[in-house]
């Protein structure tokens, strides 16, 4: 690995809010000095409730403290073979939690959801969606991974991130953007997810975990040899100093990977 991950403790998930808001206006910055447009990939999970907390606060009227949506492109990291208002859809969880809430003075979002023809064939569905990315990141053939702005995951208590599980061998995978997966260990088992080589290539990569729930798996995944072969911890090993970890004071109990003060 590089230089580290970045990790960043907070009291409480409103306070991880807080920062995750300020972090992911600096990327939106970024994005829109680099393509005049933010492309950001979200997980499922308690993700979205927690990006909603995060970029609907008030604003303080600065530019820089303006989250602007109409420049928006959302892409889903991982997404269930569901129907889009299935109660296992993350396209529902984050037009639930974060869409339906923005008013329109912020502007609209463009949202890339799953193609729901091809819900039967999970293969076609990553196929369609890898192409979809290729249409929005590839204008130019040259183009090998698409260059996410942003990549806001979750970390489940397994240390599976998106839908890359432990010991899958999606993990291996080093052709696709997209994968489809139909095993997954958590349910429901038919998905599509970005691949391990997307997800390190992305400009930032953000991992969100709160709880006493991730207490074990993050002393696994920061502080341990054997973590780093989980998911999480091949995305640490294979991104370094692009990774932040935004956890709350219960979910790094015990930890012992030094805390960095300041964004
Ligand atoms: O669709 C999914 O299942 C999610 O994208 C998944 O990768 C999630 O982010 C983690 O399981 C963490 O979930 P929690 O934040 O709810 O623990």
């Amino acid at each position: 690995m590089g230089k580290a991950p970045n990790l960043f403790t907070y009291r409480d998930v409103d306070t991880v809010a807080q920062h995750l808001r300020v972090y992911v206006l600096q990327c939106q910055k970024a994005g829109l000095a680099r393509h005049d447009a933010f492309k950001v990939a979200v997980s499922g999970g308690s993700l979205p409730a927690t990006l909603a907390k995060a970029l609907l606060a008030p604003s303080n009227g600065s530019e820089d403290d303006t989250p602007q949506f109409n420049k928006w492109e959302i892409f889903f990291a991982d997404e269930r073979a569901v129907p889009l208002d299935h109660e296992d859809s993350n396209y529902r969880l984050v037009k639930e939690e974060l869409l339906d809430c923005i008013p329109e003075s912020m502007g609209k979002p463009t949202v890339h959801s799953i193609d729901i023809e091809n819900l039967d064939d999970t293969q076609k569905l990553a196929d369609r969606y890898q192409e979809l990315l290729m249409n929005s990141f590839a204008a130019k053939d040259s183009v090998k991974l698409p260059t996410f702005d942003l990549l806001l995951l979750g970390c489940g208590p397994d240390g599976h991130t998106c839908s890359l599980f432990p010991n899958h061998e999606l993990l291996r995978e080093t052709d696709a953007w997209v994968a489809a997966i139909e095993d997954s260990p958590k349910p429901p088992p038919r998905r599509i997810t970005l691949t391990l080589p997307v997800v390190t290539h992305g400009t930032k990569i953000a991992f969100v975990a709160t709880g006493s729930g991730k207490k074990d798996v993050l002393k696994a995944i920061l502080d341990s040899e054997e973590g780093r072969s989980l998911p999480c911890g091949l995305v640490n090993e294979g991104a370094g100093e692009k990774v932040s970890w935004f956890t709350d004071s219960s979910a790094v109990e015990g930890v012992a990977f030094p805390r960095r003060g300041s964004l």
